[in-house]
């Protein structure tokens, strides 16, 4: 009998898998609105033109093809870390950040959750709810997955009581995965003063923050305020880790392209931990890939492009505030009843609607409109010109 008679069919990914059932639809007017993948005016995916721009540059370098170093490309983490943390920051120049290049967030994601099991930790805690492959990444590095309140639905707003008693509750030492900026998937971020207690009650109860940073510049389309959370930890003196995704924020999707640092007391101690990471990486791929790397790398060390950058990161995020105002408007003039305030009032790349899972099934097999099923909406696949049929659909099933 064959080897593989007993593997069962996996189940369809929550998240990239709508693609596969939306691709098969042949209605006319269908419209995916699931994956957080930016798509331009038109609904078509975007080359940000800072990164054509930097290829050229790369094509005329005769750049070679050989392996990377383990931790990757040394002068992108640089540069990636300086982006994140920022220019000034105190830790950076005293060398006490040290980093690896990461398959992108989650790379990055995965290769601390397996360094955490094998340094003893047994769990991490996640904000409820979060990201759907957040939960799997720390399952299968062998963590157990705690949850933290993070939203309340009822209000569509942040339940922020809830989040700091959990934090509370939380065993001394324990890791507390952040979402930096534009929280996936409800788009609601505490306030300034809220990260201030949330840093103080954190560094009280001596936890690891662990900041998944992977729309910096995407969602207000500033990269320096969207880094405020982390930037403000760090000055507050945690030791920290962090990841970092440019899927989004430089478009990069299939290049994988990210970073895993630590803030360490020392530049000893970080160093230490970065060779604990390379530990990791070396029998899991060895080393990640150098294309991806190296066009951020031609941007942030490029004053024109780097500006250029700046300028395209804040066009995408523009583009999605303004369907936000839309979506809200045309829901209203639809003549829903229910008050969708919050889709204007959350950030980034998704509205966290509200819909129910029925709603959402009814939304997706009648009017054809495919969204998660948590009711969550990716606004970058909403355009001036499929604004109203969403609309009247989520009208259709709401109302
Ligand atoms: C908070 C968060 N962290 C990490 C990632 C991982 O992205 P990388 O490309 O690995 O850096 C995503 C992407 N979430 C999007 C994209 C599709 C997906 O991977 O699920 C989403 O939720 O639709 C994310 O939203």
């Amino acid at each position: 009998a064959s080897p593989w008679a007993d593997y069962e069919m996996a189940p369809f990914d929550p998240i990239i898998g709508l693609n596969e059932e939306y691709s098969k639809d042949d209605f006319p007017q269908k419209v995916i609105v699931g994956v957080g993948a930016y798509r331009d005016g038109n609904g078509k995916p975007y080359v940000l033109p800072c990164v054509r721009e930097a290829e050229k540059k790369m094509m005329e370098q005769n750049l070679d093809m050989e392996y990377s170093g383990i931790a990757g490309d040394a002068k992108f983490v640089e540069l990636a870390l300086k982006f994140g943390y920022g220019k000034d920051s105190k830790p950076l120049g005293e060398n006490r950040i040290q980093g690896v290049q990461a398959l992108s967030g989650t790379g990055g994601l995965r290769v601390m959750g397996e360094l955490l099991r094998k340094h003893g930790h047994t769990h991490i805690y996640v904000p409820n709810p979060t990201w759907g492959n957040h939960i799997p990444i720390f399952v299968n590095s062998g963590l157990e997955v705690r949850k933290y309140r993070y939203y309340d639905a009822k209000n569509s707003d942040l339940d922020f009581d809830g989040m700091i008693t959990d934090i509370k509750e939380m065993p001394t030492g324990s890791t507390v995965l952040l979402h930096a900026c534009a929280h996936n998937p409800t788009g609601m971020d505490p306030t300034l003063e809220q990260w201030k207690e949330l840093s103080d009650i954190i560094k009280t109860k001596k936890l690891l923050p662990f900041f998944d940073c992977a729309y910096q510049g995407f969602a207000s389309g500033d990269a320096n305020i969207d880094a405020a959370s982390v930037r403000m930890f760090v000055e507050d003196g945690h030791l920290l880790a962090m990841v970092q995704s440019f899927s989004k924020n430089f478009g990069l999707y299939g290049h994988r392209v990210g970073t895993l640092s630590v803030v360490g007391e020392s530049e000893a101690e970080a160093k230490r931990v970065q060779s604990q990471l390379k530990t990791v990486i070396r029998p899991m791929y060895s080393n990640p890939p150098r294309h991806g790397a190296r066009i951020v790398s031609t941007i942030l060390s490029d004053p024109k492009l780097t500006q250029d950058f700046l300028i395209q990161c804040k066009e995408m995020a523009d583009r999605i505030h303004t369907m936000r105002g839309l979506l809200r408007s045309n829901l209203e003039q639809a003549g829903s009843t229910h008050n969708w305030e919050h889709i204007t009032r959350q950030i980034g790349m998704f509205a966290y609607s509200g819909l129910s899972k029925d709603q959402v099934l009814e939304m997706r097999h009648k009017h054809h409109v495919y969204c998660t099923a948590d009711g969550r909406i990716s606004m970058a696949g909403v355009t001036s010109g499929n604004v109203d049929y969403i609309a009247q659909a989520i009208h259709a099933v709401s109302k």
